[in-house]
């Protein structure tokens, strides 16, 4: 199956959401017309005044820009997933005693113009009351309000009073979607620096350890030694399963005995890092958002100790956000850009969730780059973000 294909399965819940409440709205007040094959060209005129430039922070300044490498190619999340093709389903055979199809008769004018055959299409004018209906739906895929507002008047601008169908709606939506996504799709940079220091933060639950798993795969398949510290203490569990992970990753995980200090942890971390010449050291911190004092003074510690050994470091801070959360995921980001020095998302669980939408609200407010999304378990569940490909996945509209 095509990588399209297999997002969009991924995304089911969160287009099939869509999908349906367009075909409803279509319907409600739409109209039956002979249109022909070739669709309506929908072109999506000029772009609206632009979005607020996101934020310079969004740029990792630890490093300056003219030593970073050029982009990955083959960043981390960007390999194309290793899953052998799933050999084709056998195609059924046609059913034989099928109620025979009447023959489509071309009109007249077809006729005479030699035109494809017309088929019926459901479009409906659009009006208050259709853009109403579309601003609740993608409200109720979780866009949020603001950028459902944006998106919707986007749609209706120079549109307004015309007829749609659900397929004009899904690609004006899909395009809409991507230029707001297009900005913030940019892979982890990668730079000299070595160790280069990727701190992960993020809630308990929001899928830290099982992303620093998938990013150390990907990172050593594409030939960078890697080192990862699990710096929740307090969890053992956490550890455990951090554990679990690296081998799997086949990378080296250091530890410290329950309860110590993950300060010191990341500095015995950078220490071996460098010791060994490792290109990554990947850091797993706590997510106790309950005592937000002492996880600010925590993570602040670890960055204080780290940058005895490089100033420079950490050189990504990477918050990785459940979307099962929804709107949730928007408080999220503002708690922890005030906790630490936020400079990228990666969005775990977008498989079978139908709240994908709260990541075109995430890049609309911050702009922060989306470094990667997490659509499974599996170690290489894990992909590289593509607006476009997203947009059709979220639309359900077909590539
Ligand atoms: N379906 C799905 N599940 C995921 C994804 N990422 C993580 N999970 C699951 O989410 C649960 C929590 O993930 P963890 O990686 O343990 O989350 P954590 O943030 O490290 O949590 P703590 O260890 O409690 O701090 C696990 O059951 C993972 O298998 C994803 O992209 N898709």
């Amino acid at each position: 199956m095509s990588f399209f294909g297999k997002l969009k399965q991924r995304l089911m819940k969160s287009s099939s959401r869509i999908e349906e409440g367009l075909d409803s709205i279509i319907e409600e007040g739409g109209e039956v017309e002979e249109a022909l094959a070739e669709p309506e060209e929908v072109t999506a005129p000029e772009p609206a005044a632009p979005e607020p430039a996101p934020e310079p922070g969004a740029e990792p300044e630890l490093v300056p820009e003219a030593e970073a490498e050029p982009e990955p190619e083959a960043a981390p999340a960007a390999p194309e997933p290793v899953e052998p093709e799933p050999t084709p389903e056998p195609t059924k055979p046609e059913p034989v005693a099928e109620k025979p199809q009447p023959a489509a008769k071309p009109g007249l004018l077809g006729r005479i113009m030699g035109r494809k055959e017309a088929k019926p299409v459901v479009r409906r004018v659009l009006d208050d009351d259709m853009l109403e209906s579309l601003e609740e739906l993608l409200i109720a895929s979780d866009m949020g309000v603001d950028t459902a507002l944006r998106v919707t008047a986007n749609i209706a601008e120079g549109r307004f009073g015309r007829k749609l169908s659900v397929e004009e709606i899904k690609r004006l939506l899909s395009d809409e979607i991507a230029r707001i996504m297009d900005p913030v799709a940019k892979p982890l940079p990668l730079f000299p620096k070595k160790p280069q220091v990727v701190l992960v933060v993020g809630v308990n639950g929001s899928g830290k350890t099982t992303t620093i798993g998938k990013l150390a795969s990907q990172f050593k398949a594409a030939g960078k030694s890697v080192v990862i510290a699990a710096g929740d203490t307090f969890r053992a569990a956490a550890v455990e399963q951090l554990q679990v992970w690296g081998d799997r990753a086949g990378v080296p995980v250091l530890t410290a005995p329950e309860g110590s200090d993950p300060a010191s942890l990341a500095f015995d971390a950078m220490t071996k890092a460098e010791a060994e010449g490792a290109d990554l050291l990947l850091i797993d911190t706590a997510g106790r958002l309950q005592n937000r004092a002492d996880l600010m003074e925590e993570l602040a510690k670890i960055v204080r100790v780290i940058r005895k050994k490089d100033e420079t470091a950490p050189h990504n801070t990477l918050l990785v956000l459940d979307a099962t959360t929804g709107q949730n995921a928007l408080s999220q980001v503002e708690t922890f850009q005030k906790l630490a020095d936020v400079s990228g998302l990666v969005m775990t669980k977008l498989d079978g969730t139908a709240k994908g939408g709260v990541l075109v609200a995430l890049a609309d407010k911050f702009g922060l780059p989306i470094h990667a999304i997490g659509v499974g378990e599996q170690i290489d569940d894990l992909q590289a973000f593509d607006p476009e490909e997203f947009a059709k996945a979220l639309t359900g509209l077909d590539a």
